[in-house]
């Protein structure tokens, strides 16, 4: 489906909702670490658990370490690392790297030292490679991140946003929310998942074949079933779903009776 997808329907109120971070909640920006998390993410984020009953999670490729800082004080269930890494809403945590890459971290370090506008992010999990600042090296990192894993079978590369990222073989988003829809307080609820990059793909399957609803944030082909234009466009819907939600919940509870 592409640009002509509709937009996302109101969330109902046993909806598990589904977040991709990078380029659905944050703005894009020149490198990872230079992201301006909105202001009223956060407070958005916890009025969404209460509203829907705790069901709300964030899957991203960002380590769940990082997500934690960028959220802070917040704590809410999350895949990291492209459903690598996953903390439950009992707050408890799993997912190990099947080996030590720290020669591929190191190599792609040297490799930065030749091309300084190179980052490169280590990740427990893996490592990603970001040519964002001169997209002109992407087939130099492509050709020596593969070599890198012609040796190393556990391992796999994922294609993002001017990033190349290292990720163990089986992770992915789509897995990671089939896991939490196995789960309280995400089980027997209509999945929702918002994403903008091809790695989001496999999370818009996995809603999919629950019948539940893919929202495609931005341009580019894809299989979700829903579109919205950006982040703010987002923010928007976010927004709107809280006031209904809201309002559905304050009509549920009986007004005070005054003396
Ligand atoms: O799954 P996501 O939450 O969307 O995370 C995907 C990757 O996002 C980050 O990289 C991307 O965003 C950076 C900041 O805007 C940008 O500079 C970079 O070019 C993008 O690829 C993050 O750094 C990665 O770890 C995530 O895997």
């Amino acid at each position: 489906m592409f640009a002509t997808s509709p937009p996302p329907p109101h969330l109902p109120a046993d909806a598990a909702l589904f977040l991709d971070f990078d380029g659905s909640l944050v703005p894009m920006a020149p490198t990872p670490d230079s992201i301006v998390v909105p202001a009223q993410l956060v407070p958005l984020l916890s009025e969404l658990r209460a509203l829907l009953g705790g069901a709300v999670a964030i899957i991203s490729g960002r380590e769940i370490a990082v997500l934690d800082h960028y959220l802070r004080p917040l704590q809410i269930p999350c895949a990291g690392a492209h459903g690598a890494q996953r903390r439950d809403a009992k707050g408890q945590q799993c997912g190990d790297a099947p080996g030590d890459i720290s020669a591929v971290v190191e190599a792609c370090e040297q490799l930065a030292l030749a091309h300084p506008t190179l980052y490169v992010e280590p990740k427990q999990s893996g490592v990603a490679l970001h040519y964002r600042r001169d997209p002109s090296l992407e087939t130099l990192c492509l050709r020596s991140l593969q070599s890198m894993l012609a040796h190393r079978p556990q391992w796999t590369l994922l294609r993002g946003k001017r990033v190349l990222e290292m990720l163990p073989v089986g992770a992915s988003k789509g897995r990671a929310i089939q896991a939490f829809l196995q789960e309280a307080p995400f089980a027997g609820r209509t999945p929702f998942f918002l994403g903008d990059d091809s790695s989001d793909e496999s999370g818009f399957a996995a809603v999919l074949a629950q019948r539940g609803v893919a929202i495609k944030v931005g341009a580019g082909p894809s299989a979700a079933s829903h579109r919205l234009e950006g982040v703010d466009a987002v923010y928007h819907w976010l927004q709107a779903a809280c006031t209904q939600l809201r309002m559905l919940s304050n009509l549920r509870q009986p007004a005070e009776v005054q003396p």
